[in-house]
């Protein structure tokens, strides 16, 4: 596939490797894929948390030139392969002398995620406070991203077990944004573009 160097293992996921808007697999529902999983599917999720790492660490976005993000999903790659991974930081305490004081785990969630899709959710919808972004679009496109409050996911991990979680607050809006690249949804889709910042029916407006 054109996308060669994302299956050399000492290739370091880039902004390069990332497509934008107009590029077709992000208008493409991906595959299923298939278990157990090939060393080149392993290696590709490995490698897309690899760059959420990356994106995250001071050192290596900026040597990289890399934006932040807390996810990441295949279709951005080129690639039509369901595959996501998510990396969502704690936020650090400060103690009384503003001191940093590390979290306990530095991460909420720390996954990659094969097949993964909504088998339930709740009727309550729920959008980010400021509205989101993606590593695909390079503009800002202001409004409340409307999602699903609370998501059950079913999905399978690397080692090949089928997991099902229930997720709720930040980590269910990211999950639904991963979820949605693999089936060519973007997020602006959610955006109600007469009123961007309307909150209805009982919106959540999660931080
Ligand atoms: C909220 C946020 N979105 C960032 N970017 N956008 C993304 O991740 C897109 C996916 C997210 C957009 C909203 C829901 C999912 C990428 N998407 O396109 C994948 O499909 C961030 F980078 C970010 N953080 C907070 C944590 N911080 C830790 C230290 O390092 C910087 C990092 C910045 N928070
Ligand atoms: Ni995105």
């Amino acid at each position: 596939e054109i996308q060669q160097n994302l299956i050399t293992a000492s290739h370091m996921i880039d902004m390069d490797d990332i497509v934008r808007e107009g590029f077709s697999t992000l208008r493409e529902v991906a595959s299923d894929v298939t278990f157990p999983l090939s060393d080149e599917d392993i290696l590709l999720g490995e490698k897309m948390l690899q760059f959420l790492h990356h994106s995250q660490d001071p050192v290596m976005s900026e040597k990289l030139g890399l934006r932040g993000g807390v996810g990441l999903a295949a279709n951005q790659l080129g690639l039509l392969k369901k595959v996501i991974a998510v990396l969502i930081p704690n936020e650090p305490e400060f103690d009384e002398e503003d001191n940093e004081i590390a979290p306990k785990e530095a991460y909420k969630m720390r996954e990659i995620m094969y097949n993964a899709k909504v088998i339930s959710h709740s009727v309550q919808d729920a959008a980010v406070e400021g509205g989101e972004g993606c590593l695909s679009v390079d503009r800002e496109v202001p409004g409340y991203v409307v999602r699903h409050a609370r998501v059950t996911v079913e999905y399978i991990n690397k080692d090949g077990e089928k997991k099902k979680i229930r997720l709720k607050d930040f980590p269910a809006i990211c999950v639904q944004h991963e979820i949605d690249h693999t089936n060519g949804i973007m997020f602006y889709d959610h955006i109600n573009m007469n009123d961007p910042w309307e909150i209805k029916d009982g919106m959540l407006v999660v931080k």
